[in-house]
């Protein structure tokens, strides 16, 4: 009989966390089909058409199903659920590397289920998820994934202390595309992700700036690998978090979180006791080594890398193609005067479809390599354990041996219609960060009156 989760099986499942667009438990009960996995949930928009055009997950069009024609089991789907895990496992996976992706397997799930969930973990979750969004009960399935804060052991090692860490990089690299217009050239040398930033503080959606620089973790360089999980640690946002044994002990539950305090650092230090050992009295840099040595020592990021490039004309090319794919007039020739125009962006409207078509899918693929999250588990083991199918690193100062599985999460489908919001946001971006970041600020002009408050 198929397996179908009831009312009363509420009760088996915690609030893990919540990103935009899911909610995520784990299972804490006591039956094997469940042990070690967690339950990833869509979530609706409570209100307004926006954020429901942001947030909810495609129902493909007509030009998406030729964008992911390839993809025969996805454009075959006519439920979301489904069209999200063939897009992990058929798309993404070959890409990012099959062995960092498990797409999930799908599971019936009654409205009383999903109902309890929601009541049941409400007051757990961040106010502001809270007023955005709701478990959307009209479902009836929800993917059960492998609980990446859990190590997979087998055999004589179970048991033991799994420490984990989650990493959403962001985007890694600066565009180097001839189609960004001349007064965008800022975008050439600022990361996207600290120009954001400046977005992010001026709208409020921040209490300070982060310290973190995507173009150190992507660097391939050891000690700036290691500047950026420091950088992370000190100020994580949305960007850092750290579980043991399952639980949160460094960051923010379902969103972002402001940085880190004295307080939070030693009730950091103490929850590693046991687990990982010190480097001239500190758990944390011992910590702090053996993120910067794995991420190293995996080259994950270097296929990341690589998949984010596949934004080869950046924002500012590709919505041309957009255009053309969707066979409405270009909003933005419309507005080019002859200097931009002369710029070359309208040789992109006489491209044959294919092209246009490729342009848009490569773009909406690297849009998700940039917006996904890495999740690292660690397993503390020892040299009498030879022949692990996992991966090891040693941390340097200590030479404490971790097993340690690397996964992707996070690598839904983004509806084909964002790509006009990317375009309208990079704008916004730029246009701060001009003002804020260069210009106005460098003069001494007060950061925040320039721009009116604005969604980001
Ligand atoms: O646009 P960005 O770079 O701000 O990314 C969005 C993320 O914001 P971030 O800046 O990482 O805090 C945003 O994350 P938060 O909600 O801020 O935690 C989502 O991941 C969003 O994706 P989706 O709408 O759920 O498909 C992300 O939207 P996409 O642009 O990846 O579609
Ligand atoms: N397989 C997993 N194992 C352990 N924890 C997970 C797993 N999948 C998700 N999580 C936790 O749940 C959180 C939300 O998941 P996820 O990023 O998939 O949500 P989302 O709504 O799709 O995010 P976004 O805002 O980027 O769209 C993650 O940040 C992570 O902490
Ligand atoms: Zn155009």
């Amino acid at each position: 009989m198929e397996l179908k989760l009831e009312k009363k099986d509420a009760a088996d499942w915690v609030y893990r966390g919540e990103g935009a667009a899911n909610l995520v438990l784990a299972y804490s009960g006591s039956s094997p089909d469940f042990a070690g996995k967690v339950m990833r949930i869509q979530k609706k928009a409570k209100n307004g058409s926006a954020a429901a055009a942001v947030h909810n997950k495609p129902v493909l069009t007509d030009q998406e199903r030729l964008l992911w024609k390839e993809a025969k089991e996805l454009v075959a789907s006519q439920n979301k659920d489904a069209v999200e895990r063939f897009f992990a496992q058929l798309v993404m996976g070959p890409l990012l590397g099959p062995k960092y992706v498990d797409a999930g397997v799908l599971v019936k799930v009654s409205r009383q289920f999903l109902e309890g969930i929601e009541e049941k973990v409400t007051g757990q979750r961040p106010s502001w998820r809270v007023d955005a969004a709701m478990v959307d009960v009209e479902r009836d399935s929800v993917l059960i994934m492998p609980d990446h804060t859990v190590f997979p052991r087998g055999g004589s090692k179970g048991g033991g202390p799994c420490l984990s860490v989650e990493i959403k990089p962001k985007c890694g690299f600066l565009p180097s595309s001839s189609f960004i217009a001349e007064g965008n050239a800022v975008k050439k040398s600022a990361s996207r992700f600290k120009m954001h930033q400046a977005l992010k503080l001026h709208n409020k959606d921040i209490s300070e700036i982060s310290k973190y620089n995507p173009l150190d973790l992507f660097s391939g360089s050891k000690e700036r690998m290691h500047k950026a999980i420091g950088d992370l640690f000190s100020t994580p946002q949305n960007n850092f978090r750290v579980f043991l044994n399952g639980s949160l002990i460094l960051g923010g539950l379902g969103g972002g979180t402001s940085k880190t305090n004295t307080v939070i650092e030693q009730t950091f230090e103490d929850a590693l006791k046991g687990v990982i050992q010190a480097t001239k009295g500190s758990r944390t840099a011992s910590f702090m080594q053996l993120i910067a040595e794995t991420v190293h020592h995996s080259g994950v990021l270097d296929q990341l890398l690589k998949v984010q490039k596949l934004d080869h004309l950046d924002i500012e090319g590709v919505i041309h193609a957009y255009y053309n794919l969707v066979s409405k007039p270009c909003m933005v020739c419309k507005d080019l005067n002859e200097a931009k125009a002369l710029h070359g962006c309208e040789s992109l409207h006489s491209i044959p479809m294919d092209e246009s078509l490729k342009i848009v899918k490569d773009y909406l693929i690297a849009a998700i390599a940039k917006d996904c999250s890495m999740m690292i588990s660690f397993a503390p083991t020892d040299d009498v354990d030879v022949g692990s199918q996992y991966s090891s690193v040693r941390i340097p100062s200590t030479n404490q041996k971790f097993d340690y599985k690397v996964s992707f999460i996070d690598l839904d489908l983004k509806p084909l219609k964002k790509i006009e919001e990317y375009y309208e946001l990079d704008q916004k971006i730029v246009k701060c960060y001009n003002r804020v970041a260069g210009g106005d600020h460098a003069k001494g002009a007060p950061a925040s009156t320039e721009l009116p408050r604005d969604a980001n």
